[in-house]
């Protein structure tokens, strides 16, 4: 290597000349001037040391830039068995938002709100139940940080309080649990607890880290300690959002109103949407006309956490899109049109390649490496439950794990449905029957669903798809030999003219060049020729002329063995 100079190395290094003595001083280097030549081990050292310098300012200033990011409120999504008092925990949340404000404010169905506390803002998405919370995931979109599980400390878990949960997970929202009721006498907190440890969750109170609030949405007690609760979970998430990036955020209702048009309600997650701005949800675009938030009041901007109601789009977009800031109307009516175009296309492709059956599903979990196995399971009663989820137990392997999302007593329902295609899962039931409107919306979404009768049918089904899943195993099978009569040396290689003399050699073996038995090296064909022509293959009795990736030292009677790796079924 050519040495260096100093002067032209800080060039190199983009630094000054100064700076470079600077450091060569540091290091006791010793120079004449700054057109002195390096040693190249210095040269070296010197552009390690800049290097790993110019590393540590980078990763310096992308945490200062996220730093300088704010804090952003939390989003909440309260669920819960029905009649555990999901809609009371809101009406509860709302009321004590407005009673701080001026008395007899107005409030408005924008799909979100907010309620402040010393400790901060939370926003609440204004739907209980799991049903609209899906339907947006469905679409991709995360909207909730946080999904607070409301449980009537009377009652305990029940089904729908599981399915909560498994759809929360699935989402990645964190879970606190409320337990709801704890006015009336028969509210019984350790039962919530005890029920919360069966599922494998320990509560706080047992030394676990699930939080458990008693909470009663009808008298207000307990709830500061659950804003609380939601407020230091969502510290721990450092959720940030830039107020001046470009705004996006998620579509949570659109509907027609007969005098005002489309109305669109969206929760805005990054940047800050303003009157006059363009923005495309899925295949809708509108130009944000009026904004207004949940007291009623008119809005020129919305800032993240900010659910607002618009004016402006001409077309009910879908709740659950994420909606997109674009510069004008151009771009907004361009995207939209290529994703109309988009979907006509992948639907045609769909329609001939949905999941319909486990067989289909397993196909394509193996196509995405996919190694866990989820499922929903429905039966009739509670002892076929167990009796299945003992056996499924024992059929997890460490490659493949079996993966319940939901088990529950009961015909499937579409809930499930959501669950398992977000999930990439199959429902499997047992002795109960999904009603036909569960089985179209298994057939529009490419949900594998299965009904048995005999529990080891089940099992069996289960076992093939685990088996499915199983890193297949593969064994070396000879394809046929061939002998090296004659070498031509070329421009573009070493061709070994040969004779098959046993199977077939095929343009995509494995070759092992063999010399007196042994084995001199292994690797692919680069090209195989019949006469002139390139060939896929050729048989025992006729000739070929083959050239290998990167071996050239052919012998006359060098023995090519082509061989090809099988998969072994096994059990
Ligand atoms: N005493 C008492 N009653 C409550 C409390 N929370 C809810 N309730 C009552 O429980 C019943 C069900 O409450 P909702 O808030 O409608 O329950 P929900 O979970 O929204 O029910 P669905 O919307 O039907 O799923 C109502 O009669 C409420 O008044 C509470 O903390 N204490």
């Amino acid at each position: 290597m050519a040495k260096i100079r100093i002067y032209q190395l800080a060039k190199e290094l983009g630094m000054t000349n100064d700076e470079l003595l600077k450091i060569l001083d540091d290091m006791g280097v010793a120079y004449k001037s700054h057109a002195s030549t390096l040693e190249d081990t210095t040269a070296e050292a010197i552009k390690e040391l800049i290097g790993e310098q110019k590393v540590a300012e980078a990763k310096r200033k992308a945490e200062e830039a996220r730093k300088s990011i704010p804090h952003r409120p939390p989003v909440v999504v309260i669920m819960g068995h029905v009649d555990h008092g999901k809609t009371s925990l809101l009406d509860y949340l709302r009321k004590s938002r407005i009673a701080e404000k001026e008395a007899g404010g107005i409030t408005q169905h924008v799909g979100a709100f907010e309620v402040k506390t010393p400790g901060g803002t939370v926003v609440f998405i204004d739907t209980p139940g799991h049903e609209a919370f899906t339907t947006i995931r469905q679409r991709g979109a995360k909207v909730a940080d946080i999904a607070v599980i409301v449980i009537a400390a009377t009652e305990g878990v029940m089904p729908q309080t599981r399915e909560a949960i498994a759809h929360a997970r699935a989402s990645g929202a964190k879970v606190i649990f409320a337990a709801n009721k704890m006015d009336l006498p028969g509210a019984d907190i350790n039962k919530v607890h005890q029920d919360l440890m069966q599922l494998g969750m320990v509560p706080v109170a047992y030394g676990g880290d699930v939080e458990v609030l008693p909470i009663s949405a009808k008298t207000g007690q307990g709830i500061p300690d659950l804003l609380e609760t939601i407020l230091l979970t969502a510290e721990l998430e450092d959720l940030r959002a830039d107020p001046k990036a470009e705004a996006q955020g998620v579509i949570l209702e659109a509907r027609v109103d007969k005098q005002a048009g489309v109305l669109v309600s969206l929760l805005v997650q990054q940047g800050t949407l303003k009157i006059g701005d363009f923005v495309v949800a899925g295949e809708h675009w509108g130009k944000i006309r009026a904004m207004s938030d949940a007291e009623g009041a008119r809005r020129s901007e919305a800032g993240p956490g900010s659910a607002v109601q618009v004016l402006g789009f001409s077309d009910l977009p879908v709740a659950g899109d994420t909606f997109t800031w674009v510069p004008d109307q151009v771009a907004a009516k361009e995207i939209t049109e290529e994703r109309i175009l988009e979907r006509k296309a992948s639907q045609e492709v769909a329609e001939l390649g949905r999941a319909r059956n486990l067989a289909d599903l397993m196909r394509s979990m193996h196509e995405a490496e996919q190694k866990e196995i989820n499922l929903i399971l429905r039966t009739d009663t509670q002892g076929s439950l167990e009796a299945i989820q003992n056996i499924l137990a024992k059929e997890s392997t460490e490659e493949v794990k079996i993966h319940v999302l939901l088990a529950g007593v009961g015909a499937p329902s579409e809930s499930d449905v959501l669950l398992a295609s977000t999930a990439n899962g199959a429902i499997l039931s047992f002795n109960v029957n999904p009603s036909g409107s569960v089985k179209k919306m298994a057939e529009q979404k490419g949900v594998p669903l299965q009904t048995f009768r005999i529990i080891y049918e089940l099992i069996d089904e289960i076992r093939k798809m685990v088996k499915g899943q199983r890193e297949p195993v593969f064994k070396e099978e000879i394809l046929g030999t061939a002998e090296v009569r004659a070498i031509f040396k070329l421009s573009r290689g070493t061709i070994a003219g040969c004779m098959v003399t046993s199977g077939k050699i095929t343009r995509n073996a494995d070759i092992r060049v063999l010399r007196k038995g042994k084995e001199i090296w292994k690797g692919k064909i680069e090209g195989l020729k019949r006469v002139k022509d390139d060939v896929r293959e050729v048989a025992q009795g006729f000739e070929c002329g083959i050239l290998l990736e990167g071996f050239t030292e052919f012998q006359e009677g060098d023995i090519l063995e082509a061989t090809q790796q099988v998969e072994v079924a096994t059990d």
